[in-house]
């Protein structure tokens, strides 16, 4: 049994959405598959081979530990806990997604099952790579139970977990993952907007110290109140426009300031904003997407607009680069 979810890349209004602004945002052609088996034991075990973790548990010691996780989270809350203590391990986030679900429909299982989570994304490096693998899993366990389980819930259900990873998620990462295409996100709702046809690519500059979840509670401190939200949501109004059009100028030159704003609130590397500038002098525009890193050199997944694809550019920097596409089907069983 297998459901797959893609990531996502944000095209516009990342940081911003956190505040009640708009983001346009679309699923990729990458994605997590998590595949269910039954075990032989009565334990739920979880398969990580990306980051070669293997663990297994009694329902009661997954019923603890959402009870340590949801204490945990009040604390963060109230200020007494760094956003990275809030779960220790990649598992934990797994094993409150499962546990979540099966508590919110009330279900119990009758035997052990082993959960497999696989991705070709890139992990913490701003493609949505836990909202992805958190739906899979969803969508996947909701499957073996035989739910008919609506999106709404899915959608809920995955928020409780990156709650519990980002702080506090606006929901584009999952409501995208979980429905596909591309669309304009405001306030946990969405406009459906074409997916962009311009060529675009992706550069990987490594993953960031800092976590999603740290990097917008160190915005946060710094600019919750500040203007500069309304500057990113006049340009990520436009970008909206600027794909319902398919308008290649218009998208780079909203690109360019974008990213200048992103630079402005202190998530793009040294190194990075010259590789973007570099990109820049080329003709192409480019800005990270997703949470960005608020330390050290590396900025997670930077995307480029430009018509050539910026193999030797990127090969200067030590970077890799690949082509994108858009997913319009979402998360789903296959
Ligand atoms: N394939 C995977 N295997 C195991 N854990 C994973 C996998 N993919 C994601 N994760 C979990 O998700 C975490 C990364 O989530 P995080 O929200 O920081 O980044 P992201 O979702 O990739 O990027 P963003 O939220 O900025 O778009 C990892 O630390 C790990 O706990
Ligand atoms: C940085 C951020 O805006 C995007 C993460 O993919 C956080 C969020 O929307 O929850």
């Amino acid at each position: 049994m297998k459901a797959i979810a893609p990531g996502k890349l944000i095209l516009s209004g990342e940081h911003s959405v956190v505040y009640d602004r708009p983001a346009v945002a679309m699923a990729i052609d990458r994605s997590v598959v998590a595949t269910i088996e039954d075990a032989d034991d009565d334990q739920v075990s979880f398969d990580l081979p990306d980051i070669q973790e293997h663990d297994s548990f009694t329902m009661l010691a997954l019923q603890d530990f959402k009870r340590r996780a949801q204490t945990n989270y009040r604390l963060f809350l109230d200020g007494k806990l760094g956003i990275r203590d809030v779960l220790y391990k990649p598992v934990d986030l797994f094993k409150f997604g499962f546990i979540t679900l099966l508590d919110g429909l009330h279900r119990s299982l009758d035997s052990g099952i082993v959960i497999q989570l696989k991705s070709n994304l890139p992990v913490g490096s701003g493609l949505g790579s836990s909202a992805a693998a958190v739906l899979s899993e969803l969508r996947a366990v909701g499957h073996y139970l035989r739910v008919d389980f609506k999106p709404e819930w899915a959608y809920e259900f995955s928020l409780e977990s990156e709650k519990l990873q980002h702080g506090h998620p606006s929901g584009v990462d999952s409501y995208i993952s979980l429905y596909g295409g591309c669309a304009a996100f405001e306030q946990g709702k969405a406009r459906s907007v074409p997916l962009p046809r311009m060529k675009m690519y992706l550069v990987e500059t490594g993953s960031p110290e800092t976590t999603t979840g740290e990097c917008v509670v160190n915005v946060k401190q710094r600019f919750e109140n500040d203007k500069i939200w309304s500057d990113f949501e006049s340009v990520t109004r436009e970008v909206e426009s600027a794909v319902r059009e398919n308008n290649d100028a218009l998208m780079r030159s909203l690109l360019r300031e974008n990213h200048r704003l992103l630079c402005r609130i202190g998530v793009v590397p040294q190194k990075v904003q010259q590789f973007v500038a570099d990109v820049e002098a080329a003709g192409g525009a480019a800005k990270i997407c997703g949470a960005g890193s608020t330390k050290g050199e590396r900025g997670g997944v930077v995307l480029v607009l430009a018509d050539f694809m910026p193999s030797a550019l990127a090969e200067k920097y030590g970077y890799t680069v690949s082509p994108v596409r858009g997913d319009p089907l979402g998360t789903r069983i296959v």
